[in-house]
Parts: C-alpha cells; structure tokens; sequence
C-alpha cells in the first residue's frame, strides 16, 4: 500500500489562491527541492520534520470527517510525493482539489486529458532565489481553472512578474495572481504598480489567514 508523509491535516478558510474565502481541508506534505528566502513552511521541508505516513484512503476519510467540499494539496512541495497521481486521483473523487505547486516541477504527468485537478502554480522571482529552477514549458499546459501566481518580494519582483505575464499572455490561459511576501513589500505600492501598468489581467491579494490569526500559526 503506498503511504504519503503527512505533516498536517486541519480545515481553515483558504486564505490565498481563487478559491480565497472558502472553506478548505489543508493537506500538507513533507519536503521540497526549493529553498525559497521567504518560506514560511520551512518546518515542513526540514528532514526530521514531524510526519505521518498516510495511505490516499486515510487521507480521503480523515478530510470527508471534515465535510468540506474542497482539499488543497500543499507542501513542502507535493508533487515530487512519490504515488502522488495515486492520492490525486482519490481526492479528486470525493472533492475539488487545488495543488499548490512551485513552478519547478514538470506538470505533464499530471495533466492527462480532462484532469479534475486545478493547479496553483508559482512562478518564483528573484526575491525567492529559485527564479532559475522555473520549468517554463509548464505555461502550456495551464487551462482556465488554473492560476499562475507571483509572490513579490519587491520592485524588481513586480516588474519582472509583469514581464513574465505580457511575454506568456498568461492572463489570456489562466488566473494571475501577484501577492506581496508578507510583510516584505508596501500592498500599496504593488496596487499603485497595476494601476501604473494598467495591468487588468493580474489580481492583488494578501494572504488572508496570516490578517486573521497570527501570521506564524500553524495548522489555519
Ligand atoms: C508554502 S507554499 C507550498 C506549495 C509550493 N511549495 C509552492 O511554493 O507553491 C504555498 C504558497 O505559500 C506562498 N508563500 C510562502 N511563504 C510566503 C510568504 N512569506 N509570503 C507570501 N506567500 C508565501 C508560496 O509562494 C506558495 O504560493
Ligand atoms: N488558510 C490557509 N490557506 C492557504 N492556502 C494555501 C496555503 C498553503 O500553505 O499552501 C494555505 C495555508 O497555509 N493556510
Ligand atoms: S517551494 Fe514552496 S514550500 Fe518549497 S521553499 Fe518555496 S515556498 Fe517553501
Ligand atoms: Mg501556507
């Protein structure tokens, strides 16, 4: 039986994504190949990070408990699972799944025809320092549903986001999303950016579960 590493399961609003504002079950894996500079999951990618292992049949009846209608799969990063398409599978029966994903990981295993899964996936800026691991061949296979979004750090970040966005027409394919790194930019300043630009295919948001509770909780 193939069994996933766990390093938490809790219900919460989403507070990042399309899907912001509703009611989620939070699947959280351990492990990443990234080492962005503003990670603020870092404790699920340390090696000795606390885990349980799962099967894709545990994890679908610990989230039904819940009664939700959405699962989102995160991480760490929780495509590089092994068996992943295994879980997806399962949880895409019972729920509307998004994967939060980080824009390094090849997206064609997982997007066979009439996939059920909706992708979130990074684009990851300078400001992370991961910027050269992007898989840019990833920018096809994104279907209305999906979204690419751009985490900023700073003024550099928004420029290139912006460039990255016109160059791909992503606002033509899928939801773009620019969200500040918390704390790290003026929101101010990013509304000021779209407005400069008449930036209309991008969508500002702040994460909204670290405005709630505090920002370094856990398990919300
Ligand atoms: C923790 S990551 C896990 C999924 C995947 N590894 C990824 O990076 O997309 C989930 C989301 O949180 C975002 N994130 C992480 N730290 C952040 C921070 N300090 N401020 C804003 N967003 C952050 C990531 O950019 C990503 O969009
Ligand atoms: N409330 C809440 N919403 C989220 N949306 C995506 C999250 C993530 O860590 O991937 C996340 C998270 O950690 N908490
Ligand atoms: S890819 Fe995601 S989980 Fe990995 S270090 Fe970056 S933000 Fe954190
Ligand atoms: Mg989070």
């Amino acid at each position: 039986m193939n069994t996933y590493k766990v390093v938490e399961i809790f219900e919460s609003i989403n507070g990042e994504g399309m899907k912001a504002g509703e009611l989620s079950v939070f699947v959280r894996l351990c492990g990443c190949n990234l080492h962005c500079s503003y990670c603020d999951t870092s404790w699920a990618n340390e090696k000795d990070a606390p885990y349980q292992e799962m099967t894709a049949r545990q994890i679908v009846q610990k989230a039904e408990a819940y009664g939700t209608k959405n699962v989102t799969l995160t991480g760490g990063e929780p495509l590089l699972a092994e068996h992943v398409l295994e879980l997806l599978e399962a949880l895409s029966e019972k729920f509307c799944v998004e994967i939060e994903t980080n824009g390094s990981i090849a997206l064609d295993p997982f997007c066979k025809k009439d996939r059920k899964v909706i992708f979130t996936m990074d684009y990851k800026l300078k400001g992370s320092g991961m910027e050269e691991q992007m898989c840019l061949s990833n920018f096809a296979l994104l279907q209305r549903d999906d979204t690419v979004k751009f985490v900023v750090s700073d003024q550099t970040d928004l420029e290139r986001a912006y460039e990255i966005e016109q160059k791909y027409a992503l606002g033509q394919k899928c939801h773009v999303l620019i969200s500040p790194v918390f704390g790290k930019i003026i929101p101010a300043d990013m509304v000021a950016f779209m407005m400069e630009k008449k930036w209309v295919t991008a969508r500002m948001q702040i994460q909204m579960h670290k405005v709630i509770w505090d920002p370094q909780a856990r398990g919300v």
